[in-house]
């Protein structure tokens, strides 16, 4: 956008948030400064907002500019490593609040983007909407063969004013960034790129369809989370028809308990999906609120779970999963001097942070919370203060371990609203080691190095002239570095133990190799020992090129 472009734009904001008495924001943006000569032209401050608290004022100053602010708040409230926590949990209340779109336009798009006549789609296609959110709206429908549907169907133009706002958020980002004091901290455009990277996701309904399958998959029992099927037939990027599901908000403790369901067990059963879901399949559903979580009232012996809304799921990359679940094991276990270590074999600190430092002060922040009963720690808080001091030693968050401490504060809001006694220490870390020794068990190993042997095998005769070019590339690349012969000689030393050292790795793969397809193709009486003593010999191969 021009720069003259935004101005209104820009104006505007500013006008509501001077209207909300958020002199502070306007203040800390020192280009916005003159705009407070605007005040005499506005109209007087909203009503009541001078008694409300800064919280409160902001999220109605983002609610008055509109549903593309709305979701920008709802991300903000998700950084609760960068803004107060005061602001974080009124910005967590943010809704949409939008007029639903005519029905008859739904039909509309649903028709265009299927190619067919609604009549031919649908038996029936009720136009008044079930719901209708700021992105969608959902329809309740009924297929030929009978079975009940709700159609979601992308709102007319999103596309664009998703587009113009965005472009008006990204000049106020910049704005914000060369002039707001705390910019290195918050980094407003970092925000605008998580905010237009989550509305970019909600715009496709087809891969929430998507999404919901894997979900599916993941769950296929359907014993503790039930996730309705997605019926591609009638799914584009614009409309999405899921199987129609049934059951209350998770939050609605009246209609739970007047269906006799035992929420002790529901909350426990809660905490054991969301780790299955992180730590197990490392998809998560990422937008988990009680209006995404619905309780089946119909299961009253065996209580489940329903799933609703795949438009922002979470997956960790898996090396940082393998960590994290490692942190979590070392955080039941009050290891702080462990949790200093992962941090930096995770790769998430720099190797040059003091981890006798690091350590205290992930004892700072975690020993205060062992003071309470058990059941009084919330481990969502617990990870945000960790986050918070992992800042201060210029830890960079990935946007995925940001949505996993939002899920995660989801998930333990669920189940303290289900059960205000719950535990979640002891019911989370029992599960959280048997998903890990399930998951990283000798036979999963085994299975691991059973699918991946045909390429190994494919690679293994290139290996001899792969070693014979890598090992003359460090050699020259050496030479042309170094003219005294002391460091010379010093260079050949080690470049000989180098090489020795990768020789040796060379023949443990060589033998654990060996060693695997003994033990997998089996053989005659005896083959078994020689596949161990080949693993011992490899073993210790291993060992003398690593002291090396
Ligand atoms: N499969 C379904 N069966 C029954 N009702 C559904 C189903 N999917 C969605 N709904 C209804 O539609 C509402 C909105 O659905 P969904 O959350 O997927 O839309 P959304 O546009 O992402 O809304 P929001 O942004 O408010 O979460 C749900 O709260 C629920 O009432």
């Amino acid at each position: 956008m021009t720069p003259l472009k935004v101005v209104p734009g820009v104006l505007r904001v500013a006008s509501v948030l001077l209207a909300w008495r958020l002199d502070e924001l306007v203040d800390a943006a020192h280009l916005y400064r003159p705009l407070k000569l605007l005040r005499p032209l506005l109209a007087r401050s909203r009503p009541g907002a001078r008694e409300l608290p800064r919280g409160a004022r902001l999220a109605m100053a983002l609610t008055e500019l509109g549903p593309i602010f709305v979701k920008a708040g709802q991300v903000l409230s998700t950084r609760r490593d960068l803004i107060p926590a005061d602001i974080a949990d009124e910005l967590a209340q943010l809704q949409d609040q939008v007029p639903p779109f005519p029905g008859s336009e739904a039909r509309v798009i649903v028709e265009n983007e299927l190619k067919a006549r609604i009549g031919r789609l649908y038996a029936q296609f009720d136009e008044t909407p079930l719901a209708s959110a700021s992105i969608a709206q959902v329809h309740a429908a009924t297929l030929h063969d009978g079975s009940a549907v709700v159609v979601k169907v992308l709102r007319p133009g999103i596309e664009q004013k998703i587009a113009r706002d965005i472009a008006l958020m990204r000049s106020l980002g910049e704005l914000a960034q060369r002039w707001h004091p705390n910019a290195d901290k918050i980094r407003p455009l970092d925000v605008v790129a998580e905010v237009e990277k989550m509305l970019e996701n909600e715009l496709d309904l087809q891969r929430e369809g998507a999404s919901a399958s894997l979900l599916k998959r993941n769950f296929e029992s359907g014993v503790d989370l039930y996730v309705p099927a997605v019926h591609w037939d009638f799914t584009s990027e614009r409309v999405l028809t899921l199987e129609r599901v049934h059951g209350v908000s998770a939050d609605d403790i009246a209609a739970i308990d007047a269906a006799g369901i035992d929420r002790k067990a529901l909350a426990a059963k809660g905490v054991r999906v969301f780790y299955e879901q992180v730590f197990r399949d490392n998809f998560f559903h990422a937008d988990a609120h009680p209006g995404n979580i619905w309780v089946d009232l119909e299961r009253r012996a065996e209580p489940r779970f329903v799933a609703l809304d795949f438009g922002i799921m979470g997956s960790l990359p898996e090396a940082d999963q393998y960590w994290l679940a490692q942190n979590f094991i070392a955080l039941f276990e009050r290891d702080y001097a462990r949790i200093a270590q992962l941090h930096v074999a995770a790769g998430w600190m720099p190797a040059t942070v003091r981890l006798d430092e690091l350590e205290a002060a992930i004892r700072t922040v975690c020993e205060p919370y062992f003071t309470r009963p058990l059941s009084q720690i919330s481990l969502a808080e617990v990870v945000v203060k960790l986050f918070q001091t992992a800042r201060r030693f210029e830890l960079t968050l990935q946007p995925q371990l940001i949505l996993l401490q939002k899920t995660l504060l989801n998930i333990e809001g669920v189940g303290r609203m289900l059960d205000p006694d719950i535990d979640i220490w002891a019911v989370a870390h029992p599960v959280l080691k048997r998903i890990l020794r399930e998951r990283y068990s000798a036979r999963r190993t085994l299975r691991a190095v059973r699918q991946r042997l045909p390429e190994w095998l494919h690679a293994a005769p290139q290996l001899p002239e792969l070693v014979r070019d890598a090992l003359r590339q460090t050699a020259s690349g050496e030479q042309r570095q170094l003219a005294d012969p002391a460091q010379l000689a010093l260079h050949a030393e080690l470049a000989l133990r180098r090489r020795r050292a990768l020789l040796g790795g060379l023949f443990g793969t060589a033998l654990l190799g060996c060693a695997t397809l003994l033990w997998i193709a089996g053989g005659p009486a005896g083959s078994d020992w020689v596949a161990l003593g080949c693993l011992a010999v490899a073993l210790l191969a291993f060992l003398t090129s690593a002291r090396r």
